[in-house]
């Protein structure tokens, strides 16, 4: 497998999920907060958890309905602990994304390791080398990252958002964007929390261009 990081809109997608140990739960999870339409097979699940499930709109269904889930489905996610079902699974599911918790070299779509700071979305994968190392990383460089850098992305969001209404060149925009970034006053703001004050500032900075 040789693969390219994208990022999909789950919403309104069809997810299946077979098997709710460790990982079939943390994947129901991740794509019922990502507003997919999930669909389980399970064998047991926490009374807890599948009350979770269920007010985030997951339906869960009995091993019968595999076939016609896997038809409907768009991703299918294989996450038993029996390794020849997961095959026969994922071989089923074969012209769908399919996720094999067991086996890469049935899956077409790797879950990475990844985590959400305000607005920005982290993930990483270690190429199914090292799933705990992907794990370590992750909580490394989620430890680098500042509430300080969240609100300069605010800032910038803000920033870009004048520039094209008031500066026609990109290259010009990219500019004053960078600009914004190293002036004194803004990184003084930014630093103290101060959005909207950074924002007012830039805002009359922006209005003196033309
Ligand atoms: C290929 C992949 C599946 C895919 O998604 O397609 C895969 C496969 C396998 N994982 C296994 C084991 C473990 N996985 C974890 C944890 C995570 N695993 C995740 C992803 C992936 N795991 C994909 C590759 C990611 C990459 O390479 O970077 C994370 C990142 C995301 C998530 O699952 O949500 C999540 C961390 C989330 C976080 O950031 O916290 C831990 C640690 C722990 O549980 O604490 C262990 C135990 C330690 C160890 O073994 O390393 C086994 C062996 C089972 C066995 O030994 O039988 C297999 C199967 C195999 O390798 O054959
Ligand atoms: N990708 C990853 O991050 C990881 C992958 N794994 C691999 O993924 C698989 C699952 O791991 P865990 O969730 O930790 O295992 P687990 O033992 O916690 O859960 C397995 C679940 O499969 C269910 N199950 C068994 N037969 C079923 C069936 N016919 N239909 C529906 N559900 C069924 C069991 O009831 C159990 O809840 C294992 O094969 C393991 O090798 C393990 C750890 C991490």
């Amino acid at each position: 497998m040789t693969v390219t990081s994208l990022f999909l809109d789950m919403e309104e997608k069809n997810v299946l999920i077979v098997g709710t140990g460790q990982v079939g739960i943390r994947r129901a999870r991740r794509f019922l907060d990502a507003g997919a339409y999930v669909s389980i097979i399970t064998h047991g699940i926490d009374y807890d958890i599948k009350e979770e499930f269920i007010n985030k709109g997951a339906v869960f269904y009995s091993d019968n309905a595999l076939d016609e889930l896997i038809k409907k489905c768009d991703l299918v996610v294989v996450a038993t602990d029996n390794m020849e079902l997961n095959r026969e699974i994922s071989l089923k599911a074969h012209d769908k994304l399919v996720n094999c918790a067991s086996d890469i070299s049935l899956s077409n779509v790797i879950v990475p390791s990844t985590f959400n700071i305000g607005s920005v979305t982290i993930s990483l994968y270690t190429n199914s080398k090292s799933p705990l190392m992907a794990k370590q990383l992750r909580k490394k460089i989620q430890s680098i990252i500042t509430e300080t850098d969240i609100l300069f992305i605010e800032l910038q969001e803000y920033v870009r958002y004048l520039l094209k209404k008031h500066v026609s060149s990109q290259d010009d925009r990219k500019e004053f964007m960078i600009h914004v970034n190293e002036d004194e006053i803004v990184q003084k703001l930014i630093e103290e929390g101060k959005l909207d004050e950074a924002k007012k500032y830039v805002k009359c900075l922006i209005e003196k261009i033309n």
